[in-house]
């Protein structure tokens, strides 16, 4: 059975504009978020936003912006408000409840939990199915409702009606159990892991990092000329995969991560630690760019924060700015760049060039533009920390 447009669950999205988020970003904030719905297969109706110090402690949005949330949600038959920040137990709970006193079900959901529910959609691996599983459950058990409450048994889905007080109890002791037990499993999927990674041959690692949907999985296509899985959807890769490929008679192995993306639920970076080894463990980094996209530049602020996190900071790395083909300059770039009789992108490119150190190429891996560039670039990393690594090796001589 195929679902139509009709059977799709419908959702309005709530936010903030407060002193430390402009209301630009929330505007771009509310599109991402708009985004991930989609992937999860969620229809969003309409957005509501207010401007806040911070947000409420029992609504989020202050009383009389959420009641105007409700009429609507109740008057639109909504299935669902997705809130892009995170919500507390208390918010939960009294969102939930005032919904109740006007007989309406509705599931209350926030931007982590959304990622958690698209990851676990995704997720192919034990290991990825373990540490989602855990960090869903590490998520819910403080904000354990009637409502969520069954998601915490129930992987997956959102929504239903939920247990009474004695039966939260029980739950949250069981969700206690469920995590001891997936830690513990986690710790001997780890156990093996490591061992595989030191059993690898003797070759420099490279891992492709970047915000999600920027093209990792494409360029990984063309570099390693394997099938990896690509799609027009946020987190389309989960779990990370790793191919030896070969340039010029020198073998690496280059490793398609996870992607990026801000506001990361913190228990998905703590369950994610394993996979994000192969970045903490690889000894170059590409950091790949949707420079068509306009947020990149603080796109690329969330990558290095991430990696900063996980302490992979200090890497080489090359900047890859990938989709050029769809890259659309601003008027005043535009401008700039025919005055100085440049193209625009490059005049991206000087302009990127003049201020930072990384080295940074300019590509489309889907037209497969420029793709020579970023081999030779690659390609003379990957020696230099050939001979770091293993000076000692006949490899190169040969
Ligand atoms: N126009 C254009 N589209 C591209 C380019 N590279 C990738 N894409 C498209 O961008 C979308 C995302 O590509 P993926 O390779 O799945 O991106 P990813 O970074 O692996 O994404 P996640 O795994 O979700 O983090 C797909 O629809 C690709 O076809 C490019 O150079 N130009
Ligand atoms: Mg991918």
């Amino acid at each position: 059975m195929f679902s139509t447009e009709k059977d799709k669950e419908k959702a309005v999205l709530i936010a903030l504009i407060t002193p430390k988020q402009t209301e630009e970003q929330t505007r771009e904030y509310l599109a991402e978020l708009e985004f991930l719905a989609e992937t999860a297969g969620v229809e969003t109706v309409k957005s509501f936003t207010q401007r806040l110090e911070r947000p409420d402690l029992n609504t989020f949005l202050g009383k009389g912006r959420f009641e105007d949330v409700m009429a609507y949600v109740i008057d639109q038959g909504i299935d669902m408000i997705i809130c892009d920040d995170d919500l507390s137990g208390r918010q939960i709970r009294n969102m939930e409840s005032a919904f109740q006193e006007r007989k309406k079900e509705v599931k209350i959901i926030d931007r982590s939990l959304l990622i958690l529910n698209i990851f676990s959609m995704r997720a192919q691996t034990t290991q990825a199915r373990t540490q989602i599983e855990l960090a869903q459950q590490q998520y819910i058990l403080p904000r354990l409702t009637r409502m969520w409450s069954h998601l915490s048994r129930q992987r997956g889905g959102v929504g239903m009606r939920g247990p009474g007080e004695k039966e939260l109890e029980t739950d949250k002791r069981l969700a206690n159990d469920r995590i001891a037990f997936l830690k513990d499993k986690l710790a001997k999927i780890d156990r093996m892991a490591v061992t595989q990674r030191k059993n690898r041959d003797q070759m420099v690692r490279v891992a492709l990092v970047g915000y999600t949907n920027v093209g990792k999985s494409t360029l990984m296509r063309r570099l390693a000329k394997a099938e990896v899985f690509a799609e027009n959807k946020l987190f389309a890769t989960v779990d990370s995969t790793v191919r030896k490929v070969t340039l010029d008679n020198i073998p690496f192995l280059l490793t398609d991560t996870v992607g990026f993306i801000r506001k990361l639920p913190t228990t998905l970076i703590e369950a994610f630690k394993s996979t994000l080894d192969e970045v903490r463990e690889a000894d170059i980094l590409l950091h790949v760019v949707d420079v068509s996209h306009p947020g990149h530049e603080e796109q690329i602020q969330v990558v290095n924060q991430i990696l900063a996190e996980i302490g992979a900071a200090n890497k080489p790395i090359i900047l890859v700015f990938n989709k050029i083909d769809l890259f659309r300059p601003s008027p005043e770039m535009e401008f700039e760049a025919q005055e100085g009789d440049f193209s625009p992108i490059d005049f991206l490119k000087n302009s990127y060039l003049d201020s930072e150190k990384p080295k940074a190429v300019f590509i489309s891996a889907e037209q497969k533009e420029n793709l020579e560039e970023l081999r030779t670039a690659l390609l003379e990393l990957v020696k230099q920390r050939h001979y770091q690594i293993f000076p000692n090796s006949e490899f190169l001589e040969a």
